[in-house]
């Protein structure tokens, strides 16, 4: 409940910087709306006075008054949720660059890799949609304290024992309260579940699982799943939502009791003669005002209540993705080499996801301008290593050199501009076939002839021609003229744009080339070896992770991971005769091909 003050006033403050005029006029309709009903209450008791007495210039006025608010009452809300409205969308629009800038401005992938992250994304980026809500609520609100006040200060005016009747009205929010919590705890709780269902979903109706699912008749075995794991969620959810329920109903009942009290007292001096019909008739009006004030009250509490999670979840995601604070002594990044003359050296370099060591104290050089190939059965940490060499996960312990200088002494971008990496997950940027490769370099992202020269290097110019609009043509399914791509060819892509960046310091192709059948992938191979060998002045060093052996053994050295540790290196014609892992997987591939 502390939070929940500065939540709101955290909103309103957004919603202010997207629109003051929008905010103004919301606020402003809704308070006047608010005010319009108790103060109808109050004209009806002038008329009927007056009608009593015979006053009727003041009884008409009386009645023209109560008309043209009970007007303003049923219509100003409305006018008000226009401005709303196209305020929440705006609001909805800045929080969803805020929570793609969170991620993507994370300095590493725990925030994508992590399940507890994970999990509180899932949960905000839901929550965030009920931020259109909380405003609409909060404004209602608004409009609601300026009329309870009214009400407040005309039953007191009335019977000082009338002030009774807003204060019964503090047992149903409490009651609300106490009922949202329990909500919130549901909804914590159900987060994992719910992404796991969520993501059985779009595997079920994926088009690109829907081959497999049909050939092994999985359909059934994922829809058991699916619904079992809805099933819990929408369990413990139902158990919060019916014990809320009866917790509003009991704050609810103690409210029915003060209203009744309210309307005795009044009775008891309307026939003494204390009170006169009219302030009868207020008190009834009121006390009937202040029934639905209440009830609209704990009908809004909800959306507002569950403000103060938005905000502090938002707020724990700021701080959980923030980058880390300068180290004390404050030193300032270096800049990557221009050039690379020594290499990179791993020295005891762990790597732990969760608590869990994935690499462990790697030691590892390799040379300036020197191919690399790094192999190893699946799950050994290939692209684990990959990882802590982009600077993607920092290692538990150990050391990253380059060059000599340590890793995390270098100023992260400016490391990763330096690198051209294609992932085997690579990624499927549904823009026009040129972007999609183009996006590899930035700075030329526009250039033609870079994207031709980046595709002419990944041998996959030969997509381009088969696209009906060339270069220009829209990739995927999100546009309405788009042209959906095979999997190969959005991997020939995705290799163009790896190699877009043309003298990085480390290029990485974690085996980005399973497309490619084993000839093309040895041509691919080899043509980065030239290229080296040429842009040797930059000593760059490129890096291959495949379980093709052909095109491994060209590798001026080859690396082998076992159980996240380097089990042995050096080149093909060292590693077959130390006759260990290496030559025995050699071996076994070499046999299958015969
Ligand atoms: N984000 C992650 N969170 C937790 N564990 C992970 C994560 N990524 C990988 N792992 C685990 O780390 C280990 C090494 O994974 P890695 O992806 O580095 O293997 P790999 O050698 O590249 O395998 P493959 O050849 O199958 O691609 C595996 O046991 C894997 O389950």
């Amino acid at each position: 409940m502390r939070d929940l003050p500065m939540a709101a006033i955290r909103l309103l403050g957004l919603s202010w910087r997207q629109s003051r005029s929008r905010t103004a006029t919301a606020t402003g309709l809704m308070l006047v709306g608010g005010a319009a009903m108790p103060l109808a209450a109050a004209c009806l008791r002038r008329l009927i006075d007056s009608a009593q007495h015979g006053r009727v210039t003041e009884a008409v006025v009386a009645g023209l008054l109560i008309a043209v608010l009970l007007v303003a009452a049923l219509t100003l809300a409305h006018f008000a949720h226009l401005a709303y409205f196209e305020l929440a969308e705006l609001n909805l629009l800045r929080y969803d660059e805020e929570l793609i800038t969170l991620v993507n401005g994370s300095p590493g992938l725990q925030a994508h890799e992590d399940p507890a992250h994970a999990d509180r994304f899932t949960i905000v980026e839901q929550e965030v949609q009920q931020t259109r809500n909380a405003l609409q609520a909060l404004l209602s609100l608004a409009g609601l304290a300026t009329g309870m006040a009214l009400t407040t200060v005309l039953l007191v005016a009335l019977h000082p024992l009338l002030l009774l009747l807003p204060l019964v009205s503090i047992p149903p929010l409490l009651a609300g309260r106490r009922a949202e919590q329990r909500m919130d705890r549901a909804r914590k709780a159900g987060a994992a579940p719910t992404r796991l269902a969520l993501n059985l979903f779009r595997l079920a109706t994926n088009a690109g699982s829907a081959k497999e699912l049909s050939v092994l008749r999985l359909g059934g075995e994922i829809r058991r799943r699916h619904a079992l794991l809805w099933d819990g969620t929408t369990a413990r959810l139902w158990q919060a939502h019916w014990r809320g329920a009866l917790l509003r109903a009991a704050g609810q009942l103690v409210f029915a009791a003060g209203y009744v009290a309210a309307v005795v007292v009044m009775v008891r001096e309307t026939v003494a003669g204390r009170s006169t019909v009219g302030d009868m008739a207020l008190v009834v009006t009121l006390a009937a005002q202040v029934n639905s004030q209440v009830a609209q009250v704990v009908a809004l509490a909800p959306d507002v209540q569950r403000l103060s999670g938005v905000d502090r979840r938002l707020a724990e995601l700021r701080q959980a993705i923030a980058p880390a604070p300068e180290r004390p002594g404050g030193f300032s990044p270096a800049p990557p080499p221009r050039r690379l003359t020594r290499g990179i050296t791993l020295r005891g370099v762990s790597l732990a996801y969760q608590g869990a060591l994935v690499l462990r104290e790697v030691d590892l050089h390799l040379p300036a301008s020197a191919t690399v190939a790094v192999v190893g059965e699946n799950g050994a940490g290939k692209t684990s290593l990959i990882k802590v060499l982009c600077g993607l996960y920092p290692p538990a312990e150990g050391q990253i050199l380059v060059d000599g200088t340590p890793l995390d002494r270098i100023a992260l971008e400016a490391w990763r501009t330096r690198i051209a990496v294609g992932f085997q997950d690579f990624a499927r940027y549904e823009f026009t076939a040129h972007q999609t490769v183009g996006v590899g370099d930035l700075p030329r992202m526009d250039s033609e002839e870079a994207v031709l020269a980046a595709l002419d290097r990944a041998r996959a110019g030969d997509v381009i021609p088969q696209l009906p609009g060339g270069l220009g043509t829209r990739l995927g399914k999100s546009h309405a003229d788009g042209v959906e791509l095979s999997g190969g060819q959005w991997q020939k892509l995705a290799l163009g744009r790896a190699l877009m960046r043309e003298r990085p310091l480390l290029r990485i192709l974690d085996e980005p080339t399973s497309a490619l059948d084993p000839e093309a992938e040895h041509a691919l191979f080899e043509c980065y070896a030239a290229q080296a060998a040429r842009t040797a002045a930059d000593g760059g060093i490129t890096l291959l992770v495949s379980h093709r052996f052909s095109t491994v053994r060209m590798a001026d050295l080859i690396v082998v991971v076992s159980g996240g540790r380097i089990v042995e290196s050096g080149d093909h014609a060292a590693l077959i005769r130390e006759g260990g892992l290496y030559a025995e997987l050699y071996g076994m591939q070499a046999r299958a091909y015969r």
